[in-house]
């Protein structure tokens, strides 16, 4: 299914960025719903309105989506004053993880303010060209008034479609395909239902995340907000980076955290996980590099987990845009497993739920083909009172189920924190 761009981007749109004061990003955004984010520590994007939206599902989703963008942006009248990677036309991304049934969107906002190497700056999309304010419009356009963040008072937690015991079993039955030598490695994931007393604002909860998930990306779109420590890849020019995360550890009463990381990195069964997930990637991205570097793994340490964790650099023999390179890629072994087409059948049996765009692909994407993905992880999808949170877990042959069940609630916790509030 694809939905056609709303009819203005048949017309010429201008679109105009200039260098501002900077004055945050999360702090900006007008609504309670509808957020476009990704923000890292005070560095990102945020976007409001809506210039154009592109709807796909199936396995051509990235194609589709990038074929969109580019005959998009083909037809933009663009004054870029700030010429950075986010400068200039920008859509926030977020794609399904399943080629079925899957629901994957681009939404092009009309309004974007960017903060990037300590310099700041507003993106107008959809004006007529040339119609924008000069540099000494100080008010940013498309907004009336910035409406009070509501928190929720009380919020209380349900079983989603495949609730903890269910989730066990299916771990168990994993677990048991992998010692017959079916597999190698499959993640599964569960869900849960959060429901408030009130409509759920989606800037209280990205507030609340960025507070204390440093270091995390933390994304909004079209409802699916979250925290991600994972970069599926980023690609500045002919530069792409990646973070790999897979094997974790959780806090325990009594155990120093450097007690824990040692255990992590001498675990076999954390690094088997970490091993198949990076090797996912590199051998993924290398086709399209010149060349390709891999640092790791060290432990990354978050409040509520830590995680093996591996940086991959490469330098692109191509073009490819990072849309395209996001087609390759995913889904890593992080969220996927290995081999990838029998792991992605094994999910779709074993968990009988729609992860919709948990796990997939959020991020931004630019004019240039360059922007950032991240895995969508330790996210809910917001709708109403009720978000939906959503962990998973990488599972090898010696995985132990309730082990598994602990390290998912551990996951979910930065979701539950932000909703719940300080
Ligand atoms: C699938 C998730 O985490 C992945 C990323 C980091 C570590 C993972 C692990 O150790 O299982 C998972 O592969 C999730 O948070 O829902």
């Amino acid at each position: 299914m694809t939905t056609a761009p709303a009819s203005r981007a048949r017309h010429r749109l201008g679109v105009h960025s200039r260098r501002v004061a900077d004055a945050g990003l999360l702090g900006r955004l007008p609504a309670p719903t509808g957020a476009l984010a990704w923000v890292r520590d005070g560095a990102g994007l945020v976007g409001w309105g809506e210039a154009a939206r592109f709807e796909v599902s199936g396995p051509d989703r990235f194609a589709a989506a990038d074929r969109w963008w580019r005959e998009f942006t083909a037809a933009l009248e663009v004054r870029d004053e700030v010429g950075v990677p986010g400068s200039g036309p920008v859509a926030f991304v977020s794609l399904a993880f399943a080629d079925r049934p899957g629901h994957s969107v681009l939404v092009v906002p009309e309004v974007v303010a960017g903060v990037r190497d300590g310099e700041a700056w507003v993106t107008t999309i959809g004006g007529r060209p040339g119609a924008h304010g000069g540099p000494r419009d100080t008010a940013l356009p498309g907004v009336t008034e910035v409406r009070p963040v509501r928190r929720p008072s009380s919020v209380r937690y349900t079983d989603g479609r495949f609730p903890v015991p269910a989730y066990r079993e299916a771990v168990r039955a994993a677990v048991a395909r992998m010692r017959a030598g079916e597999l190698a490695k499959v993640v599964l994931a569960h869900d849960v239902l959060a429901v408030a007393d009130s409509p759920i604002d989606e800037r209280f909860v990205l507030e609340g995340l960025a507070r204390r998930y440093q270091g995390c990306w933390v994304y909004a779109v079209d409802g699916l907000v979250g925290a991600t420590p994972e970069l599926l890849l980023r690609r500045s020019g002919a530069v792409v980076d990646s973070r790999v995360l897979a094997g974790t550890t959780w806090p325990r009463a009594g155990v120093p955290d450097d007690d824990l990381a040692a255990a992590l990195l001498a675990s076999g069964k954390d690094l088997a996980e970490h091993e198949y997930a990076v090797r996912s990637l590199t051998d993924a991205l290398r086709p399209f590099c010149a060349a390709m570097s891999v640092d790791g793994p060290s432990v990354l340490r978050l409040p509520n987990v830590s995680h093996l964790s591996s940086d991959v650099v490469g330098t692109l023999s191509g073009t490819p845009s990072l849309l395209r390179l996001g087609e390759a890629l995913h889904p890593t072994a992080a969220v996927g497993g290995t081999p990838r087409a029998a792991a992605v059948a094994v999910i779709e049996e074993l968990e009988g739920m729609d992860r919709g765009r948990y796990a997939g692909p959020v991020g931004w994407v630019d004019g240039n083909g360059d922007g950032e993905l991240g895995v969508a992880l330790r996210c809910a999808r917001v709708e109403g009172r009720t978000a939906r949170l959503f962990a998973g877990c990488g599972l090898v042959a010696d995985s132990d189920p309730d082990a598994e069940v602990r390290e998912a609630h551990a996951k979910t916790q930065p979701l539950r924190e932000a909703l719940e509030g300080p």
